[in-house]
């Protein structure tokens, strides 16, 4: 999944413990998006194999924001992409595990699948991140600064795309043009709760400001009708 879509598309986010209701997930919000996204919630409780019984339904995002040295991270990517046939088709690690790190997560990518090897995709600055939550943890300017500095890391190691909020967007094209694959978590439709996110917009601002793919958990999983909550998110996306 390494090349762009047309336009903006949706990938739901699978989070729960629980294998058997991810994919009952997967299977009704197939025919909406175009990947689902497992994270640390159903990996951990379920196991490496639900990456493969959940890509039966969609292309998978696997969501493990990889962050340790070089060698560890290269292992882990090699570990998710042994088995071809459930390989997810990106994957994440943090952007604040520095240049080292995501080249050696590339090389043992491109070393394990060669062509058929996932996008990589550095997360910058988590959205549910204040300006005063950030400072905190050392980092004195803001998200946006934060998210260009590491973007600039990211790609220049081999990245193939950043995670960052709606609101880092069009700050990121201006300064990275159309190549970089923008994820974006953060999405909320209007009159949905925030809940943990604190850098939101809904699905239209943020596929009009130029985002490639809009990540989308709980307003999707938390609805009465999760595929009714998917159709209708997309079917606000410009095609
Ligand atoms: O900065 C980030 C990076 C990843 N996420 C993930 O996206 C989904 C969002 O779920 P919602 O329920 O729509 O809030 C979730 O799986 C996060 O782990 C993120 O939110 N922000």
């Amino acid at each position: 999944m390494r090349q762009k879509p047309n336009a903006a598309g949706l990938i739901a986010a699978l989070d729960t413990p629980d294998a058997a209701r991810a994919e009952g997930w997967a299977a009704a919000v197939a025919p909406h998006v175009g990947l689902v996204k497992v994270g640390l919630e159903l990996f951990c409780a379920a196991g490496p194999g639900v990456v493969g019984r959940i890509a039966r339904h969609r292309p998978v995002f696997l969501d493990l924001k990889f962050h340790d040295i070089p060698n560890t991270v290269a292992g882990a990517v090699r570990s998710v992409c042994a088995d071809r046939a459930a390989a997810p088709a990106m994957l994440t690690l943090h952007g604040g595990g520095g240049a080292a790190m995501i080249e050696a997560a590339r090389r043992a990518a491109e070393d394990t699948l060669g062509a058929a090897r996932p996008a990589i995709l550095a997360v910058t600055v988590l959205t549910s991140f204040t300006a005063a939550a950030l400072a905190e943890t050392g980092v004195a300017g803001g998200p946006a600064q934060q998210v260009l500095r590491l973007a600039r890391l990211a790609l220049a190691a081999g990245a193939d795309g950043l995670v960052c909020s709606p609101q880092e967007v069009s700050r990121l094209r201006d300064a990275f043009g159309g190549a970089p694959l923008l994820v974006v978590p953060g999405i909320r439709p209007a009159g949905s709760a925030a809940g943990d996110q604190a850098r939101i917009a809904t699905p239209e601002e943020t596929a009009a400001m130029g985002a490639d793919w809009l990540v989308v958990g709980r307003p999707i999983t938390g609805a009465d009708d999760p595929a009714a909550a998917a159709a209708a998110i997309a079917a606000s996306l410009p095609r």
